[in-house]
């Protein structure tokens, strides 16, 4: 057993004294935060990740908690656009470059104060309610952070915190898990 999965084993054992408590998802990731931040204990700072990002370092996270604790009200991990980025039109023909500099791809685990990931919600709840299907499209939380008008803070990501989504992510995947795996054995070689 490698050490990271002695560590989740004793996660999920309870013996490491910390509670995890499971929730049923909702029909969207919106719904299914939402849910979860009814259950989760009180406290001060809420981080949300993905399960498909389960390859993130540890070190991701510690950047997201500093620059909280430093005072930030949200926090992404970014990484910069490797590719050239066009608009393209309802028709399939382009429609001129995007500034790949001043654009970002966006990762996880994102960090927030727990009051603004609360009023976050709200407001996407009450946009729900109000424009049922014409409500904007919320495909992560920073993003409805960002519409109450709140500065989210980047800090840097990291490339193998990938998005598990098509087949080729998981060959790629499972290639980090062997390399990783692979280090924590020469580790523990006398
Ligand atoms: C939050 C996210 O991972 C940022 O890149 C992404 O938006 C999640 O998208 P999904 O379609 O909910 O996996």
């Amino acid at each position: 057993m490698s050490a990271a999965e002695r560590e989740i084993a004793e996660i999920a054992s309870g013996a490491s004294g910390m509670s995890i408590t499971a929730v049923a998802g909702g029909r969207d990731r919106v719904e299914s935060v939402r849910l979860a931040l009814r259950h989760s204990q009180a406290s001060d700072l809420v981080l949300v990740h993905d399960a498909a990002r389960c390859l993130t370092p540890p070190e991701v996270f510690r950047r997201v908690v500093a620059a909280l604790d430093a005072g930030a009200e949200a926090v992404v991990p970014v990484l910069p656009m490797t590719d050239t980025v066009r608009r393209v039109s309802a028709d399939g023909t382009l429609r001129g470059d995007l500034d790949r500099k001043s654009l970002r791809r966006i990762q996880t685990p994102q960090g927030f104060t727990s009051a603004i990931l609360e009023r976050a919600h709200a407001s996407h709840r009450d946009e729900l309610d109000r424009l049922g299907a014409r409500a904007r499209e919320a495909t992560d939380d920073a993003g409805l952070v960002e519409r109450l008008g709140v500065d989210v803070v980047a800090v840097d990501g990291h490339e193998e915190a990938l998005k598990i989504t098509y087949p080729l992510d998981l060959v790629v995947g499972e290639h980090i898990a062997r390399l990783r795996d692979d280090a924590d054995a020469s580790e523990a070689r006398p």
